[in-house]
């Protein structure tokens, strides 16, 4: 190759250089801008990633610069790195998107109290401490527990007038905008919801709510396969759906119907989360106990052809975080729990580029 430090011969070198995820090319996908090559060969441009949670940045980066460096007289290559995250398809023939809202994603569970809160919060700060602008409904009905585990507790949503529609101003907390069943109902007060009016109250958590610009909406289910859960899925264009289960229920999830509902609906299983994996004793950090046995994620994932985005540990400081408002990601980022968590959201993220793109 006849290199002359160009433009042109920067987009050259950089088309072999493929988006690991999306396993197309840089240039192809419109990923590299701005070139600018100065006097001395320092060579300038902007690299837009397709999610600020990018789980493979550095080598992508690593690898543009090392093409780059192949052009003769290159003295530094410099690159500023950005994130578009895609638009999934915003409205199907009965399915309506949220204006702003570019993807919409639901976190589920074949049962309660596996922890679907729990990861859907986490995940949610997770992505917003990388810069993508994140919102969380809250449709759990039995246990509206987001809340607190955003430390927004005593939060309400307040109810503006806009063109002579009523919206809700969503509460705003770890960078997170929440709404939640738990603003509208008497702490402690059980609830029997009828189903129109279960109905109604999702729809005005979509549709009726100031939510502005948002990358993703995360949706924070029932447990089950209920009413509620297929207005939901049938309400909104999802991009994808997450199942959290425990090692106890993991080989139960082929049988279960939440798998299968979102099939039928239309919606891919982008991947499971294993929660409580093993237990971390909180004076021996370094000790790992299985003590559901190890290894049943990852078979049942492979039995059913859907990825595993992760392990979570039991973790006292994850139960403690949640307790107190101040989500494990953010009061104990070392922690291994939160590690895990990170590395969850990094992966759905990554899921959800290759959904939208890859198609
Ligand atoms: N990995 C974990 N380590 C320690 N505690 C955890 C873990 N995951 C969840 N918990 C705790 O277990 C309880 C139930 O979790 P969570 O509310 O997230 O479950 P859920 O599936 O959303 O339940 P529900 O169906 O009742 O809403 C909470 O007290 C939470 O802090």
């Amino acid at each position: 190759m006849n290199l002359t430090l160009d433009r042109q011969s920067v987009l050259e070198v950089l088309r072999p250089v493929e988006d690991p995820e999306l396993r197309k090319s840089l240039v192809e996908l419109n990923m590299i801008r701005q070139i600018e090559i100065d006097t001395q060969g320092n060579v300038n441009f902007t690299l837009v990633l397709t999610t600020p949670a990018c789980p493979l940045r550095e080598f992508i980066v690593e690898d543009c610069t090392k093409a780059v460096k192949q052009i003769p007289g290159v003295q530094a290559v410099n690159i500023e790195v950005t994130a578009e995250t895609p638009q999934a398809k915003n409205s199907l023939p009965d399915r309506q998107g949220i204006e702003g809202v570019k993807n919409i994603i639901a976190i589920s569970s074949g049962k309660g109290g596996v922890g679907k809160s729990t990861v859907a919060v986490n995940v949610a700060v997770a992505l917003a401490q990388t810069g993508a602008k994140v919102g969380l409904i809250d449709a759990d009905i039995y246990g509206p527990n987001a809340p607190t585990m955003l430390g927004l507790d005593s939060a309400k949503v307040m109810v503006q007038e806009r063109g002579g529609q009523e919206v809700l101003e969503p509460a705003f907390n770890h960078g997170v905008k929440l709404v939640s069943m738990g603003f509208l109902i008497e702490k402690d007060q059980p609830v029997v919801w009828r189903g129109p009016m279960l109905n109604g109250v999702i729809r005005q958590f979509l549709y009726q709510v100031d939510w502005g610009e948002l990358d993703y909406l995360i949706v924070d289910m029932p447990p089950g396969t209920g009413d509620a859960q297929l207005t939901l899925t049938q309400a909104v264009p999802m991009v994808g759906a997450i199942i959290v289960t425990t090692p106890q229920n993991v080989a139960l999830l082929d049988s279960r119907k939440g798998l299968k509902m979102f099939e039928q609906m239309g919606v891919p299983v982008l991947g499971i989360v294993e929660n409580m994996s093993y237990f971390i004793p909180p004076d021996l950090p370094d000790r790992q106990y299985d003590i559901f046995g190890s290894g049943g994620g990852a078979k049942t994932s492979e039995e059913l052809g859907i990825s595993l985005l992760g392990c979570i540990p039991l973790e006292m400081s994850l139960r403690e975080g949640g307790d107190s408002g101040l989500p494990i990601v953010v009061s104990n980022p070392e922690s291994a729990s939160a590690k895990a968590l990170v590395e969850v959201a990094k992966a759905i993220a990554a899921k959800i580029s290759v959904a939208v793109l890859a198609g």
